[in-house]
């Protein structure tokens, strides 16, 4: 209790996959977008995927134009997602792993072993006033090569966390509390997000060095049932109840 404000990110990339089925502009993410602010999130995450399959170019342009708050544009590290988070400037920009085959990011990026390819990206991101973060496994030596890749930020994958069950949860639990105090003890934000539910989110958001959820998929799925202010209406209080 007494913990800084924990802030909570919207991912809206589903409501995307919903309009990607049909074609057409329904439902908008856009929309999607100024309504989650307006129920409570602090900032908006979309992840441009190289194979499109939900937010697409012309997203980004229209989040750009249309949100107050800040955009978080989750991107591969390819010369072309870099071309285009340098075009758009959002507020925050998470480098993050993709495989065309998988159904969703099914881990961190190994940024030790990507160090050379990565190193010149955090430094354009960050040249052109874009806050870097990357999207890690809760690592000490991921955590080693954010810093010595000057990342500001860094955003926990928290899969395997939300996949688990007893014990095995416990112990990715306290890996994630141990590498959010040494993000922390050495200059770096930690964020964390992918996989977190109602039910998951309490231990999570009780971590007092996590600054910031990015939270999509559940959020998107529950509004179908009581509505997407109701749902993060709710993910907020349980966020607010942990700190
Ligand atoms: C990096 C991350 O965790 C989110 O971008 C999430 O992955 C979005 O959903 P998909 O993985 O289904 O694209
Ligand atoms: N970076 C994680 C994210 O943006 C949302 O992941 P999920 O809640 O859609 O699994």
């Amino acid at each position: 209790m007494g913990a800084a404000h924990l802030r909570l990110g919207v991912n809206i990339d589903h409501v995307a996959t919903i309009r990607n089925a049909r074609g057409g502009g329904h439902p908008d993410p856009v929309k999607a977008a100024l309504i989650a602010v307006d129920a409570g999130a602090d900032g908006i995450t979309a992840h441009l995927r190289e194979d499109r399959r939900h937010i697409r170019d012309e997203d980004i342009s229209a989040l750009m134009a249309a949100l107050t708050v800040p955009l978080n544009l989750e991107m591969a590290a390819t010369e072309e997602m870099l071309a285009i988070a340098l075009r758009h400037r959002p507020h925050a920009a998470c480098i993050v792993p993709e495989k065309r085959e998988e159904r969703t990011t099914e881990g961190g990026l190994d940024a030790a072993r990507q160090f050379t390819l990565l190193a010149p990206m955090v430094d354009a991101l960050r040249a052109a006033g874009i806050r870097v973060s990357l999207f890690i496994e809760p690592d000490a030596a991921q955590i080693d090569a954010a810093i010595r890749l000057n990342a500001p930020v860094v955003e926990f994958h928290t899969g395997r966390y939300a996949h688990v069950d007893g014990q095995s949860r416990a112990d990715e639990l306290r890996r994630i509390a141990d590498a959010a105090a040494l993000a922390v003890k050495n200059g770096i934000e930690p964020h964390a997000g992918h996989g977190l539910t109602f039910d998951n989110v309490g231990p999570i958001a009780a971590i007092p060095q996590i600054a910031e959820l990015n939270i999509g998929h559940f959020l998107i799925g529950e509004a179908i049932f009581g509505g997407l202010a109701a749902s993060i209406g709710e993910m907020r209080a349980r966020m607010d109840a942990a700190r």
